[in-house]
């Protein structure tokens, strides 16, 4: 069994309810040993003060915001939760308003030490009903967080009428088609937030088999689908030819780092050579892991399947360049 502590990042723009969320968790949860880290914009630390559990469970990250200071101190006031003697049995970690939560989360995909100690459940975004679209418009870090997240909360639903939140519904699931979006008031609901299991290898496939309906392509080995609003996309391709691991390998760090910061996330379950297991790829900006998942089934053919996210991403290129890697298009 993982004995690993499982690990909430909540996100969110300024005002949409993050720290409401958070105390509706610790009250619907109270068998949980819940540890937070709150990262607070500038100096004062306020929000440590609107919790209602305050103690010692709580741990303040006010220099600056986590993902800019980020990862020294983020990784300090990990390794003093696990030295400390504190107690708990989830950790919560509430970003600041214009936090970029995919470099909170880039530690806890890949940095080993980290890793093995903790574990990343989900992402999870508040929207206001009232206010997204506008703050979508206007700001890039809003449509960011939301781009990034596993489970969108559309928050304040009573406060909108049924056809903005339609509208602002609409918005959302084509920013980011592979979250799951719940209606929410005052960060309420059924759904067991702390247990999404969003980086868990049958979640992420699920994901990405949603995201095309299997079928059979009648252009050839591969499939792609793409959705754009404003500079933001998603793209995603299906490829019937296994992958050279050593040379994927090195294909996605070169990528990332020639454009890692225009690529938020990557996922993917990856058929590869000499592997009976199927490989899952999870990258978050310039980081990226590979780990084998479940055995591919023995009456099904193969398949790999992944999907980018990123600003100005051109999906040709993409396109041409994972060809290449699989050998189904020469470079000259
Ligand atoms: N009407 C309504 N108000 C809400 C709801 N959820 C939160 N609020 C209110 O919205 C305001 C902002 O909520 P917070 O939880 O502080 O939001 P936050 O995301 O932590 O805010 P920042 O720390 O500034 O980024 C507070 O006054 C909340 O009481 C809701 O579902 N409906």
């Amino acid at each position: 069994m993982d004995k690993r502590i499982p690990v909430t990042i909540i996100t969110g723009f300024l005002g949409s309810g993050k720290t409401t969320l958070l105390n509706e968790l610790i009250q619907r949860y109270p068998e949980k040993k819940l540890a937070i880290i709150e990262n607070e914009f500038g100096e004062l630390g306020i929000d440590q003060d609107l919790v209602v559990r305050g103690e010692d469970q709580i741990f303040e990250l006010s220099n600056g915001c986590i993902c800019c200071s980020l990862n020294d101190e983020l990784v300090d006031t990990l390794a003093k939760l696990l030295n400390g003697n504190y107690d708990f049995d989830h950790l919560l970690i509430e970003t600041t308003g214009i936090a970029e939560p995919d470099a909170i989360a880039a530690a806890f995909v890949a940095d080993a030490s980290v890793q093995a100690y903790f574990q990343l459940d989900a992402v999870i975004c508040l929207a206001d009903a009232q206010y997204t679209l506008d703050s979508l418009a206007e700001r890039e870090e809003a449509k960011r967080q939301l781009a990034f997240a596993d489970l969108i909360l559309l928050n304040k639903k009573s406060s909108v009428s049924e056809e903005q939140l339609e509208q602002t519904k609409a918005g959302l699931k084509k920013l980011n088609p592979l979250a799951e979006i719940i209606e929410a008031d005052y960060g309420k609901t059924e759904r067991n937030l702390l247990d999404l299991q969003a980086y868990a290898f049958a979640t992420v496939e699920e994901k990405l088999k949603a995201q095309h309906q299997p079928k059979t392509c009648s252009h050839g080995s591969h499939h792609h689908h793409h959705h754009e609003q404003g500079e933001l996309v998603t793209h995603s391709f299906i490829f019937d030819q296994p992958f050279d691991l050593l040379k994927l390998r090195h294909w996605l760090q070169v990528l990332l780092m020639l454009q890692g910061e225009g690529i938020y996330r990557v996922k993917g379950v990856l058929w590869v050579q000499w592997q009976d297991k199927k490989m899952v790829l999870q990258s978050v900006r310039k980081s990226f892991a590979l780990q084998l998942g479940e055995d591919w089934p023995e009456d099904k053919p193969r398949q790999s399947r992944i999907v980018f996210i990123g600003k100005n991403l051109r999906k040709d290129i993409l396109e041409k360049s994972l060809k290449q890697l699989l050998a189904l298009e020469t470079s000259f």
